[in-house]
């Protein structure tokens, strides 16, 4: 659940390399519980602001606030609350994943083995983890990754890409899995992605970066409801030879795209209903309507076209 309580405040974050701006004066908040998706097209910025909140970037200027601790001021405190993938993480592959987390439990100074157990319960990850990772598939790898990544309890969690590459079970799996730990150990999440019907499902909110700007910033139910009122919907038919007529009584010709098999068109929700009544009436066999595109695909379409919601 996403509690009030603020984890990380980016204050106007920019970072120049030679003479081109990368990031352009970022700023968000991210509160205790919540899943963050960071969201933009290649080379928008999103691995940069990453690797800013975990110190391998130094910005140009602004400040980065986690914990109540200045990652300029007290490096080490600030990062000590921070877990991450970022790139393709570190790990022995001659070593089995329980060593692996023996060795890096020991670098996190705790002394307490029952961590070890909690982490490998909590990723579900006890049929393999005495297996070699050389023998582990990349769904394996990656929870060995996470399971690196939070064997220290961070409070905020940095994942870039974390389902690259994944099948859909791996993905629902990591899926279920953040949001466990979100929800039931309040660990803040960002997560950035090129896959928005993943995000979708993942994020409570999310930040559109383009250009190194942040365009976009939101609960992603408060987003959704601020998109456009059409959206585009595809309708199937059994004789679609028969409709081009039927339709061009009502609609222009440039707003349907005819295809073999029936037709797409963008249309105000009231309007899908009164399309199929005309289609029924005349003797059209309808055997499917579908809307086509999430709504975050549309938000983030209509943000990077810079059209306003
Ligand atoms: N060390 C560097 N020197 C110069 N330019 C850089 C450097 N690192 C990144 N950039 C540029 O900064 C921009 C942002 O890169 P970044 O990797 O953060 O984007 P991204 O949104 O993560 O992209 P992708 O989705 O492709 O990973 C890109 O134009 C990139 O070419």
């Amino acid at each position: 659940m996403i509690n009030n309580e603020i984890v990380l405040k980016v204050s106007n974050l920019s970072k120049r390399i030679g003479k081109s701006s990368i990031i352009k004066d970022v700023s968000f908040e991210l509160n205790k519980g919540e899943i963050l998706g960071l969201l933009g097209p290649n080379g928008s910025g999103k691995t940069t602001i990453l690797k800013m909140l975990v110190g391998l970037i130094k910005p140009t200027i602004g400040s980065i606030v986690i914990e109540k601790v200045n990652i300029r001021k007290d490096f080490e405190k600030a990062i000590t609350h921070v877990g991450a993938i970022i790139e393709n993480p570190v790990m022995y592959d001659f070593l089995s994943g329980y060593d692996n987390l023996v060795h890096f439990f020991r670098m996190t100074n705790q002394f307490s083995n029952g961590r070890i157990d909690e982490v490998i319960e909590l990723l579900r990850m006890d049929d393999y983890i005495d297996d070699k990772v050389y023998t582990y598939s990349l769904g394996m790898r990656q929870r060995l990754g996470l399971a690196i990544a939070i064997l220290h309890q961070p409070s905020i969690l940095l994942l870039d890409e974390p389902t690259n590459g994944l099948d859909p079970e791996g993905i629902k799996s990591l899926r279920e899995t953040l949001r466990k730990l979100a929800n039931e150990n309040g660990v803040s999440i960002i997560i950035s992605s090129h896959i928005l019907g993943e995000m979708e499902l993942i994020c409570d909110s999310v930040l559109v970066m383009d250009e190194g700007k942040c365009i976009e910033r939101g609960l992603l139910s408060e987003l959704q409801n601020g998109t456009s009122t059409k959206h585009l919907y595809s309708f199937k038919v059994l004789n679609a030879e028969n409709i081009k007529p039927i339709l061009q009584t009502k609609y222009e010709n440039d707003r349907i795209h005819f295809q073999s098999n029936g037709f797409s068109i963008e249309l105000e929700v009231e309007e899908v209903a009164k399309i199929n009544k005309l289609l029924v009436t005349a003797g059209i066999n309808v055997i499917g309507i579908e809307r086509i595109g999430s709504p975050l695909e549309e938000l983030y379409l209509q943000k990077l076209r810079g059209e306003e919601t």
